[in-house]
């Protein structure tokens, strides 16, 4: 079985900070932090936020994460590897069933857990009062926790997107009832898209490091290709330009990558189950496919910071997602040949129906 930190490659041999703490100065610290949570919660927004770079593709529509991805986060003082997982919830087709498997596995080898739960909609009463002494984590939210605190880890709740809370005094209740269901490490409200919290996130994970040299360069963002990031860029505007019509059944593949002189160039294809969503994806007169090519090529550039010429073709792949053997062929490992969880018997089933992953 491969873990996390079997697939990082060796220590690079030193820190960008030094890792001596004989002169008095403190120690580096490095380790690996897993993002987790339920489906949506914004922890591809946050770890892109840390990154300062659109790593991790993120959007409004659930499950968008399929794959684990390594973020690699340097600082003077410590380097982070941040495992974003696929969200979690109750599996139904093959691919879902990989992707619970996948967040799983990416959280059993860490040094700490992010559970990242979104600040509460907080009910009101029928005289506009709001019930916030009523509320409680949702069963899916309650679910996700149970899956991972077996894994012994210690577990830092993360409360996301606190820019839409109503009153800042409802964070205290909030928290109290989050550390009555799981001892949590620490708790820290964020919020990814006005950049706050993030300080406080940052002290929170360098205190849960252990002292170590750094693992990867300190130049090195993600441990993923170029290749990959490119097929996630794509897939990214394929989802927030299409994503109600055709969200859970298109894939991309790159079929060339290539690295010329002066620009790069790429091509790829995105799979479809349906001749009708091909359809879609293509749109009157290529209008559609026309859009997303130009939207995923500035995505690509500003990412490599180089120029990038793009060619997409649209293919129909039947049944893609419930069909392990195609999975494999669209790159995603098949569930069958993945790792058992190591979770307690029982645990997934237990997990809320959550259609495809809406709602606590
Ligand atoms: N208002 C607000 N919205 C946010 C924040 N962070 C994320 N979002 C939004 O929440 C949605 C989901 O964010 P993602 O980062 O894709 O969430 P995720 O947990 O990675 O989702 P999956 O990969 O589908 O599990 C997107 O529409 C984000 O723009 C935040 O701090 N504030």
């Amino acid at each position: 079985m491969t873990d996390v930190k079997d697939e990082a490659p060796a220590s690079s041999g030193g820190s960008p900070g030094g890792s001596s703490s004989a002169d008095g100065q403190q120690a580096f610290r490095s380790g690996f932090v897993a993002l987790c949570g339920r489906p949506n919660v914004g922890k591809s927004t946050l770890l892109n936020a840390l990154l300062g770079e659109e790593l991790a593709v993120a959007t409004a529509l659930p499950q968008t994460t399929r794959e684990r991805m390594l973020g690699i986060w340097t600082s003077p003082r410590f380097q982070a590897v941040l495992v974003d997982t696929p969200g979690i919830h109750k599996p139904k087709s093959a691919l879902n069933k990989y992707m619970v498997e996948e967040a799983v596995r990416g959280a059993r080898d860490v040094d700490v857990i992010l559970m990242l739960a979104e600040v509460p909609r907080v009910p009101r009463g029928k005289d506009g009062h709001a019930l916030i002494q009523e509320w409680e984590p949702g069963p899916g939210a309650k679910a996700a926790v149970e899956l991972l605190a077996p894994l012994g880890k210690p577990m830092v709740l993360v409360l996301t997107k606190c820019d839409l809370l109503g009153e800042r005094d409802w964070l205290l209740p909030i928290i109290q009832r989050w550390q009555a269901i799981h001892a949590f490490a620490g708790v820290v409200p964020v919020s990814a898209v006005q950049g706050r919290g993030l300080e406080a996130l940052r002290e929170e994970v360098e205190g849960a490091l252990p002292e170590g040299p750094a693992y990867y360069a300190d130049d090195q963002l993600s441990d993923r290709s170029m290749r990959w990031h490119a097929s996630e860029l794509i897939r990214a505007e394929l989802f927030e330009r299409l994503g109600q019509e055709l969200p859970y059944s298109s894939a991309v593949t790159i079929r060339e990558f290539k690295e010329l002189r002066e620009r790069d160039r790429i091509e790829a294809t995105i799979h479809v189950e349906r001749p009708s969503q091909k359809g879609i994806v293509i749109g009157a007169k290529g209008k559609s496919i026309k859009a997303i090519s130009i939207g995923a090529r500035k995505r690509i550039e500003q990412l490599t910071g180089r120029r990038c010429e793009l060619f997409l073709e649209v293919r129909v792949t039947a049944k893609w997602t419930k069909d392990p053997r195609k999975l494999e062929d669209l790159g995603y490992r098949a569930a069958e040949a993945a790792p058992e969880l190591d979770v307690q018997p029982g645990v997934l089933p237990e997990l809320q129906s959550d259609p495809e992953g809406q709602g606590e």
